[in-house]
């Protein structure tokens, strides 16, 4: 299963401007490379700029859901859409949908840990629904977004549903990107899964984001690793037997002893 996975650095502010920059870089990495799956970074409409947000928001998911609807159709791919700010009811949600290749949202999660380091909390509701798979082309995956990371409780509770991979998308500070790296990696060999993630370049607001967007192994070696400040595509085709190896060599999941923790 070919993955492209866009390092984006994002335009502040400038929802068109961005939607104009990922139809252009879709186009070019579908006529290209011909992935089955692209992958796109955490709030990649709007970036960080929290108190423009009632503004620049997506409402109930749009006009964002309807351009990822329109490029996996015209390109034939499936897209995990990143994330982006959307207005529901009362409140701003960082949202993420993916969208299949008949253009079909699959899968619709809002970010459950709001990150203090950026204020997140101040501006934002947490999503209240659980982590679920879904599936692309016959594979079960799951999706978590940016600070989600830290919290192990969700890459589990996707790897207990059966996740092959789980996509993380993110806007990860260069100032802490070792643990980025490391949490990537330690997910990945607890859960015996693939971890395929998105993180953005460029700065907004002084803080420099660390790229670094990874393609690891349900072993937890890196297959692919982004430059910490290039804008880049990462192309990658996973192995998905290796999952079904792995686990078989190192049956954690049968030997776990849940009732005792
Ligand atoms: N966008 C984020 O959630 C950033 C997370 C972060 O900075 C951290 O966990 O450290």
């Amino acid at each position: 299963m070919k993955h492209a996975v866009y390092q984006m650095d994002i335009v502040a502010g400038d929802p068109k401007k961005n939607r104009e920059n990922v139809r252009q870089w879709i186009k070019q990495t579908a006529e290209a490379a011909q992935p089955d799956v692209i992958v796109l970074p955490e709030m990649w409409t709007t970036g960080y700029t929290l108190s423009e947000l009632k503004e620049l928001a997506d409402v109930d998911a749009e006009p964002t859901t309807s351009f990822l609807s329109d490029m996996a159709i015209t390109y034939h791919v499936n897209i995990i859409g990143g994330s982006f700010a959307n207005y529901k009811g009362e409140g701003i949600y960082n949202t993420s949908i993916v969208v299949d290749r008949q253009g079909v949202v699959v899968n619709e999660y809002d970010k459950i840990h709001l990150v203090p380091m950026l204020d997140e909390p101040r501006y934002l509701t947490g999503g209240q629904e659980k982590v679920t798979t879904f599936e692309l082309d016959g594979v079960k995956m799951g999706l978590i977004i940016c600070y989600d990371l830290r919290f192990p409780e969700l890459a589990r509770s996707l790897a207990l549903q059966d996740a092959q991979i789980m996509y993380v998308v993110a806007e990860w500070p260069a100032v802490r990107i070792e643990h980025w790296k490391t949490l990537q990696v330690a997910r990945a060999i607890e859960n015996q899964m693939y971890v395929v993630s998105s993180n953005r370049i460029g700065s907004y607001n002084g803080v420099d984001f660390g790229g670094s967007s990874m393609i690891i192994d349900p072993t937890g070696n890196p297959l692919r690793t982004g430059s910490e400040t290039k804008e880049e595509t990462i192309v990658e085709s996973l192995a998905l037997d290796t999952v079904s190896e792995i686990r078989k060599a190192v049956p954690i999941f049968s030997n776990r002893v849940p009732h005792l923790y």
